[in-house]
């Protein structure tokens, strides 16, 4: 059964600035089984970006609609969901990781990560004991598991970003560029993790300007540039 069904969807932007209106996308549709990978490709400013966040709803979209096969909801149009249900979806079932750290102020990045695995039901001795694996996974630094992220260096925040979503084990996981600024080695752990997540059933729509990286990881790619789905053999 499909887990996800992007349906003509198009995205605008105003700019009461110029007195203005955009459109970014248009026309977008794809299918993604339980599982998947789907990789987005294009050039910058194509639009890949506004999808994912509009699957996340931090962009209200505006044209079409997209199916998410919920646990909670059952078959839930995300356009047309509650700011309620959204709020509940992002904590428990979509987790989104991009390039920028988008948390809680003065909290310590253990904290973030155990706060992450009590939201999904751990209690605290379990989040406590998962959230030092999933840091150390990551190569995040002791030193700097009880300080605040504010002061991290770009990766640092990005391997806390990712260890924070992957935690959870989202059903469907967005990846807006998790790779952006992470050395050889970090993106070896990344790979690993994104390869777990899927392997355990997580459905993965994922952006990386790094196509080496994407291509024996994804089952399709869709390429922004003629708005096609393609298979990937061996992903
Ligand atoms: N919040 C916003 N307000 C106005 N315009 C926006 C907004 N977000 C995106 N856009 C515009 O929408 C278009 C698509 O942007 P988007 O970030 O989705 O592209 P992208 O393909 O992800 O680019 P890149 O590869 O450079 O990250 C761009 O022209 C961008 O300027």
């Amino acid at each position: 059964m499909t887990f996800l069904e992007v349906r003509n969807f198009g995205k605008s932007f105003t700019s009461h600035q110029l007195g203005s209106t955009r459109q970014a996308v248009e026309n977008i549709n794809f299918d993604l089984d339980k599982g998947q990978f789907i990789g987005i490709i294009g050039k910058s400013g194509s639009g890949k970006s506004t999808i994912l966040k509009s699957i996340y709803r931090t962009y209200l979209p505006d044209e079409g609609s997209i199916y998410f096969d919920s646990k909670r909801f059952g078959f839930i149009d995300l356009f047309k969901a509650s700011e309620r249900q959204m709020i509940y979806l992002r904590k428990h079932e979509i987790g989104y990781v991009s390039q920028f750290l988008n948390v809680m102020p003065r909290t310590t990045a253990r904290h973030l990560v155990e706060q992450a695995l009590m939201e999904m039901g751990a209690v605290k001795e379990t989040a406590a004991i998962r959230a030092e694996q999933a840091l150390t996974h990551f190569d995040l630094d002791p030193q700097l598991w009880d300080t605040f992220p504010n002061t991290f260096s770009g990766g640092e925040k990005l391997r806390l970003n990712i260890a924070i979503a992957t935690v959870k084990e989202p059903r469907l996981l967005l990846l807006d560029e998790p790779t952006a600024s992470l050395d050889q080695q970090s993106k070896v752990k990344v790979r690993e993790v994104i390869e777990k997540l899927k392997a355990s059933g997580t459905t993965l729509i994922g952006i990386f300007h790094d196509i080496e990286f994407m291509e024996n990881l994804c089952d399709k790619v869709f390429d922004m540039k003629n708005k096609s789905c393609e298979l990937v053999h061996g992903g």
